[in-house]
């Protein structure tokens, strides 16, 4: 089983413009409305892939319904820390028709008190007890110290394989627990780094440090469409972007991206193949034009055409 920790679900509102003006009035000429957060877009993609999954997390007492009825729909079990009151939050996405750049606004979330920390962190303990991998990604809400993280791969990590996809401070610690596996885009990984890293080798020589530091035993580096670097204490693969001439949305695509390990670790495939797996299911992401999950028959055509090469 798959376990996905959601501490801050939203609602993804993407408007699309031609080209986008600061100070000015930008006009959009498409617009769309997503459940997303990191949590939700990796349960749904590994459970698109096949897996059990189940979610727990935050909730506003408001979006309940919604989030709950669209993992229902999925066949995501749930269980959720209900914060009284309040809507999740509304992220912002603002796609450039004529580059295709992104441009998100991401808000900060509802408070979140340390009681009902408390309660999900023991909903956390209690259910990682069952999970092969256990995903904890996306920002903290507010409320939650830095060491969220941290505090929870330390009581879990006897249990569970952990997967941590998270950036800034709450990366910086949660790394001192030793996770399984961390998923920084390059943006997130030259922060940790505290300098500015593009070049392969640059970015193999700097995770192989942090791997003997921390005792992490998987390193995947996304670039977006430059593909991925991922290293462990053996090897270091280059995984290359596929060419989608269509692209919808990058929104989501890193969270496919862990979906994909996920599936692949609880499945026991050795690391190459895993790779292949995530890469697959970050491509068909791109091609999303909703809510959905990838499609299963996309991601099959992709899957033969990813190609991994060793590096040093
Ligand atoms: N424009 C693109 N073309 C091809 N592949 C892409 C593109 N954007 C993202 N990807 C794929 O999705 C993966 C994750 O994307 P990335 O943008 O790095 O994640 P994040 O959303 O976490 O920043 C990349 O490693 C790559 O495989
Ligand atoms: O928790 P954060 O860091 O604010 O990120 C939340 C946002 O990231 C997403 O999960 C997408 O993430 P990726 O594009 O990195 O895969 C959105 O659905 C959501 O709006």
């Amino acid at each position: 089983m798959i376990l996905t920790v959601a501490m801050n679900p939203a609602i993804d509102k993407t408007l699309f413009v031609e080209e986008l003006k600061l100070g000015a009035t930008n006009r959009a000429v498409d617009v769309s409305r997503n459940i997303g957060g990191k949590g939700i877009n990796v349960a749904k993609n590994a459970r698109a892939l096949g897996a059990e999954v189940a979610v727990v997390g935050f909730i506003g007492e408001k979006s309940k319904h919604v989030f709950e009825d669209y993992l229902s729909s999925l066949g995501i079990k749930y269980d959720f820390v209900i914060i009284p009151n309040v809507n999740v939050r509304e992220n912002i996405k603002l796609i450039e028709t004529s580059t295709g750049q992104l441009t998100e606004i991401n808000e900060r979330g509802p408070d979140v008190d340390h009681q009902l920390f408390e309660v999900l962190k023991q909903k956390i303990s209690q259910y990682s007890k069952q999970a092969d991998v256990t995903v904890l990604s996306g920002s903290l809400p507010r409320g939650l110290s830095a060491s969220a993280y941290k505090e929870i791969i330390t009581e879990i990590r006897e249990n569970t394989r952990v997967i941590l996809d998270a950036s800034g401070e709450a990366l910086k610690q949660g790394i001192e627990a030793s996770p399984f596996m961390i998923k920084p885009n390059l943006q997130e990984f030259s922060q940790l780094l505290g300098r500015d890293l593009k070049e392969i080798d640059e970015i193999v020589a700097a995770a192989k440090k942090l791997i003997e530091e921390y005792g992490i035993s998987v390193i995947c580096v996304s670039m977006g469409a430059r593909g991925s670097v991922t290293i462990t204490p053996e090897a270091a693969y280059y995984a290359e972007p596929l060419y989608i001439e269509d692209v919808k949305t990058p929104v989501g695509a890193g969270d496919a991206l862990v979906a994909g390990f996920a599936y692949g670790f609880e499945k026991g495939l050795d690391i190459a193949d895993a790779i292949k797996i995530a890469t697959a299911t970050a491509s068909a992401s791109l091609m999303l034009e909703d809510t959905g999950p990838i499609d299963l028959e996309v991601f099959r055509t992709l899957l033969p055409r990813i190609k991994i090469t060793e590096v040093r």
